[in-house]
């Protein structure tokens, strides 16, 4: 999908500093060596209590078309270092032209909810590989998570009202206005406004009119009957360009007109003003009139606390459309998923093993986590969320299993062995080739509702969430301690 936007090959769509490092492992014949990295965030955006993971359609696409061609080549052959001379070597060069995919990739699928710290995609192959994927995924999964998030919320805010995504023209560019509106789709818009959208993700498309329309004839009536005359099955008209009631009152005389004729008044749109106030006086008035079922679209800078606003004052609106700060994710324009190496396959004699990494910080929050890791989703018996536990795949985890606070080790968790569970990472590639099953965008996003079902409310309020249980199980808290300890230079 995301190559059809670009008449080019997309793998050069990394920052130099993975090509450097890259040529670094080929030319110390390190290049094979096998490791697993983990592509996690620390922190969940908005100040929100959970996350929508999204954008592995994206990640799928762009793997599966991997492969660096003649034109990227010829590119990297031009680069040059502080010498001015060649920066790459015509060997790794030749040996970067034949280089195929062949990684294994475990991801928690589009629309699952996730948590600081889990792993979203792990990266398992030769290390050369891994090192080159670690911006492209990044900057794929970043964006539509916190787009789908923020989507997700709006959708908690406006219940089981319309949501019409209307961001194209603030969006960050054409990829991010693309990106944008399937993210926003999946995390719980009904409609986007972008047609491109429409038509390659299959999104369903929907408008009202602008300004320029009215504007355009000599005054408001004119400008409605002409519309409701060339467009009578896609009535919704703005009515604030002169006077927001007035504009109302004559959505209402063109409504009389459409219904002779066997059409309806779809709805209004409010653009401006107080949309509390304007949407309870337009609801009556249309009631008044006989129009019931017209509904009342607002738009203006709409997100998640207005629109929670706005019904706390019984605003009359049941159709939002949100632009700008969806696409932008206005009050936090970036997710800070990162992407770190948690241990590489060393050779011993003719053993090998794993030897398991991690990066130290001043900060505790920013010490990674080694292992091959899995997430294990408890649930109860109703198939509500209970904690998230993340477990090494390579130690032996029986059925019981005890999880650790990584804040306070002291408060431990006992899961015993009729605990309902789900692992969260499953196969999408095996040694290059696509192995999963991907489900389309309408199941992605109905996913989104199933899994914020499966929420504690409290987790999901706007204000200081609750947070959501997430925790080391016993043997890797431990292997982590002692990795720090040895790090350190105490073990
Ligand atoms: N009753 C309300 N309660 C809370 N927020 C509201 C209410 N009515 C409108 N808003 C929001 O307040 C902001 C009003 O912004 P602003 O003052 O720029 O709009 P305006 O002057 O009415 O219209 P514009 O400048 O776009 O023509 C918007 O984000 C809008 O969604
Ligand atoms: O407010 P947003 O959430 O971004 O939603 C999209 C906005 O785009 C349109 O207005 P436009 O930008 O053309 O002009 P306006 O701001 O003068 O209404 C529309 O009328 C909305 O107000
Ligand atoms: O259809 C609309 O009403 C619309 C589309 C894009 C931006 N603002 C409004």
């Amino acid at each position: 999908m995301i190559n059809k936007l670009y008449d080019t090959s997309l793998s050069l769509l990394t920052d130099l500093y993975q090509l450097t490092m890259a040529y670094g492992y080929y030319q110390s014949q390190t290049a094979e060596k096998e490791a697993v990295f983990n592509l996690y965030f620390r922190k969940h955006p908005f100040s929100s209590g959970f996350t929508v993971a999204c954008g592995l359609n994206y990640v799928i696409g762009y793997l599966r078309e991997y492969g660096l061609s003649k034109k990227d080549i010829r590119y990297l052959r031009t680069l040059t270092g502080n010498d001015g001379k060649p920066l790459f070597d015509a060997d790794f060069l030749r040996y970067l032209a034949q280089l195929e995919f062949t990684c294994d990739i475990d991801a928690i699928p589009e629309g699952t909810v996730v948590f600081p710290n889990e792993p979203l995609l792990r990266i398992r192959g030769p290390i050369l590989q891994c090192q080159l994927l670690e911006t492209p995924l990044l900057n794929m999964v970043n964006f539509q998570s916190l787009i789908a998030t923020k989507a997700a919320r709006l959708r908690l805010a406006a219940k089981d009202d319309t949501i019409l995504e209307f961001g194209l023209r603030r969006a960050q560019g054409v990829d991010g206005g693309m990106t944008a509106s399937r993210a926003a789709y999946i995390g719980g818009c009904d409609a986007t406004s972008n047609v491109l959208a429409g038509k390659l993700y299959g999104i369903p498309v929907k408008g009202t009119h602008a300004h320029s329309w009215v504007m355009s004839f000599p005054d408001e009536l004119t400008s409605f009957e002409t519309y409701a005359r060339v467009l009578p099955n896609n009535v919704t008209f703005l009515v604030d360009t002169y006077d927001t009631l007035e504009g109302v009152r004559n959505a209402i005389r063109v409504g009389h007109t459409l219904r002779e004729r066997g059409h309806t008044l779809a709805g209004i749109r409010l653009d401006s003003g107080d949309l509390a106030y304007l949407s309870i006086e337009a609801r009556k008035l249309l009631d008044e009139a006989g129009f019931p079922n017209t509904g009342i679209v607002a738009s203006n800078d709409l997100d998640e606390h207005i629109i929670t606003s706005l019904k706390e004052q019984g605003a009359q609106i049941n159709i939002w459309g949100v632009g700008t700060k969806l696409v932008t994710a206005y009050d936090q324009p970036a997710l800070g998923g990162v992407y770190k190496l948690a241990a590489i396959r060393e050779k011993n004699g003719e053993q090998t093993r794993w030897e398991y990494k991690m990066k130290l910080s001043e900060q505790a929050v920013k010490t990674s986590t080694p292992g091959i890791q899995q997430v294990r989703r408890y649930l109860d018996e109703r198939g509500n969320f209970v904690s998230d536990m993340i477990y090494d795949e390579e130690l032996q985890l029986t059925d019981a299993a005890t999880m650790i606070d990584p804040l306070d080790f002291t408060r431990r968790r006992k899961f015993d062995a009729g605990q309902p569970y789900e692992d969260l990472l499953v196969p999408i590639f095996r040694q290059g080739k696509l192995v999963y099953q991907q489900p389309d965008i309408h199941q992605v996003r109905a996913r989104v509702q199933q899994q914020l079902a499966g929420l504690h409310p409290g987790v999901k309020r706007f204000v200081n969430p609750h947070t959501y249980p997430v925790g080391l199980e016993r043997q890797l808290h431990e292997l982590k301690t002692a990795l720090i300890l040895k790090l350190r230079g105490q073990g």
